[in-house]
C-alpha cells in the first residue's frame, strides 16, 4: 500500500526509505538505510520532483499514483540525473506517456547515456532563471553544476520560498515517519550526517557549492526540500544548515580541537598518541578526538577532518613507507580538497622508512597547510625519553590553537 506524507496541502512526499542497503553508492556506511526523497506538486498543472532509486520502485509507483488522485501527470522536473533518483523515470514514462520532461541540456544528454530513453519530443529545456508556471505556484530554476554532478540544478518555489535543492542539504539518513528536521534529533545524528554526507558526497567541490549560495543570496527560504534525509522548516535548522554549507564549502574548520588519527600495529604508536592526547587534555584542549584509521570507515575520518582545526596524523613505517590505510585517508582528504589545515606528525620506525617523508610531502603547500610542532619520532615502543618531545608537541599545538 501507499505510504505518502503531506508536506503543504499541495505539496506531497512520495519517497521512501530503502532499510536494507547497507553502503550507499556501495561505498559509504549506514547505520540504518537511506531515504530517497521525491515530491508531487498539485496546482492547475502538476508536477513530479525527481523520481527514486530502483530498490523503492514498488512503493514508489503507488505513492505517486495515490498522490496524484487520478490526475494526469504534467510535468516531471529533474534536479539530479544519478540513477538514486532516475531509475524510475522509465516507469513514469510508461505509466504517463506524454509528461514533459523538465532538465537542462546536460540532464538530457545523460538521461539518453544511462537508460535507453528516446522521448525528445519530451523534453522540456530550461536554464538558469528560466521559470516554469504550475497554476498557484512558478517555480524558478537555478543551476547548481557540479553540486554533485555537472548536470544538477535546485528549483525554488518563488510563491512560499521553498528550495528544492538536490542532494545540496542531504544527509546519510533513513526517514522513519517524521519527515521534518524539527520532529527528529537535529542537535545529535542529523547534523553528524548532513556533514559526513556533505563532505563525502559534495566536499570537493566548495567553489561550486559558493556559487550557488551567493545565487540564493536574499531570497527567502522558508522550506528546503533535499533528495535524501529530513526536509529543513525550522528557521534556525534552515539558517545552521546555510552557514554550515558555507563554512564546509569554504574549507573552515568547525572547531577549534585536536583530530588525532593513527596507524598501529602492535599497539606502540596507539601508545603514543594517547599519550599525546593526555597532554593535551592536562593542558585544557576540550574534544579531543582519536581513531585508529585501520578500524573506523574513511567517510566518518574526512568528516572529522572538516570539522577540526588541527589534526595529527600518525603512523608507523611499514614496508619501508607510510601505512597504506593512512597514505590512503590522507590522499582521499586531499583529493577531496582539504584545506587551511593546521597539520602535526608522528611515526614509529624498527629500522627506518619513508614514512614521515611522504606525509610531509602531501602538505608542503603552505597556502593550504601549517605544519605545527616539530614530528614526534618513535622506535619502535614509547620511552621515558620520549616525553619530552611528545610533550612539544602538545605545547606547540597548544600555543597554536591559542594563536
Ligand atoms: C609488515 C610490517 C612491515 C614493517 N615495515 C617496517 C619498515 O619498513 N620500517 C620500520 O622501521 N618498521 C617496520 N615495521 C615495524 C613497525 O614500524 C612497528 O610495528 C612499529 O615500530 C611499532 O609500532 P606499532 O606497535 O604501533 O605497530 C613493520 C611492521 C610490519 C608488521
Amino acid at each position: 500500500m501507499h505510504n505518502t506524507r503531506k508536506i503543504t496541502d499541495d505539496i506531497i512526499w512520495v519517497g521512501a526509505t530503502d532499510r536494507q542497503v547497507q553502503l550507499f553508492e556501495n561505498l559509504f556506511p549506514l547505520a540504518h538505510g537511506m531515504s530517497y526523497n521525491s515530491y508531487v506538486l498539485l496546482d492547475e498543472k502538476t508536477a513530479l520532483l525527481d523520481t527514486v532509486d530502483s530498490s523503492i520502485s514498488d512503493i514508489y509507483m503507488e505513492n505517486i499514483l495515490h498522490a496524484l488522485g487520478g490526475r494526469e501527470l504534467d510535468y516531471l522536473i529533474i534536479h539530479h540525473m544519478e540513477p538514486d533518483h532516475c531509475a524510475n523515470i522509465e516507469a513514469v514514462l510508461r505509466r504517463f506517456p506524454d509528461v514533459k520532461l523538465v532538465g537542462n541540456k546536460t540532464t538530457f544528454k545523460f538521461l539518453e547515456q544511462f537508460y535507453d530513453v528516446h522521448v525528445k519530443d519530451n523534453y522540456h529545456p530550461v536554464k538558469g532563471g528560466d521559470t516554469l508556471e504550475l497554476g498557484k505556484r512558478t517555480l524558478k530554476f537555478i543551476m547548481a553544476p557540479n553540486v554533485h554532478w555537472p548536470e544538477v540544478m535546485f528549483s525554488y518555489d518563488i510563491s512560499d520560498g521553498f528550495l528544492f535543492s538536490a542532494d545540496g542539504f542531504g544527509s546519510f539518513s533513513p526517514l522513519d515517519g517524521n519527515l521534518f528536521s524539527d520532529e527528529l534529533d537535529f542537535d545529535g545524528r542529523i547534523k553528524e550526517e548532513s556533514r559526513r554526507y556533505f563532505v563525502n558526497i559534495i566536499g570537493k567541490f566548495g567553489s561550486n557549492v559558493l556559487k550557488v549560495l551567493k545565487k540564493l543570496n536574499g531570497l527567502p527560504i522558508n522550506m528546503i526540500l533535499p533528495l535524501h534525509g529530513p526536509i529543513f522548516r525550522d528557521k534556525e535548522h534552515i539558517s545552521y544548515m546555510i552557514d554550515r554549507y558555507r563554512q564546509w564549502a569554504s574549507y573552515e574548520p568547525e572547531q577549534e580541537s585536536v583530530l588525532i588519527l593513527f596507524g598501529s600495529m602492535y599497539g606502540n604508536t596507539e601508545n603514543a598518541v594517547g599519550n599525546l592526547a593526555t597532554m593535551l587534555a592536562e593542558k585544557g584542549v576540550k574534544n579531543l578526538r582519536l581513531y585508529d584509521i585501520s578500524n573506523t570507515d574513511p567517510s566518518l575520518l574526512m568528516s572529522e577532518m572538516w570539522s577540526y582545526s588541527h589534526i595529527v596524523l600518525a603512523s608507523p613505517n611499514y614496508n619501508g613507507d607510510l601505512m597504506y590505510k593512512m597514505d590512503t585517508v590522507i590522499r582521499e582528504a586531499l583529493r577531496l580538497n582539504l584545506q587551511n589545515r593546521k597539520i602535526s606528525f608522528m611515526t614509529n620506525a624498527t629500522w627506518g622508512g619513508a614514512a614521515l617523508k611522504t606525509m610531509e610531502s602531501y602538505f608542503e603547500d603552505p597556502k593550504h597547510f601549517e605544519i605545527v610542532g616539530e614530528p614526534v619520532k618513535i622506535s619502535s615502543s614509547v620511552k621515558v625519553d620520549n616525553v619530552p618531545e611528545i610533550e612539544a608537541l602538545a605545547d606547540a599545538i597548544v600555543a597554536s590553537l591559542n594563536a
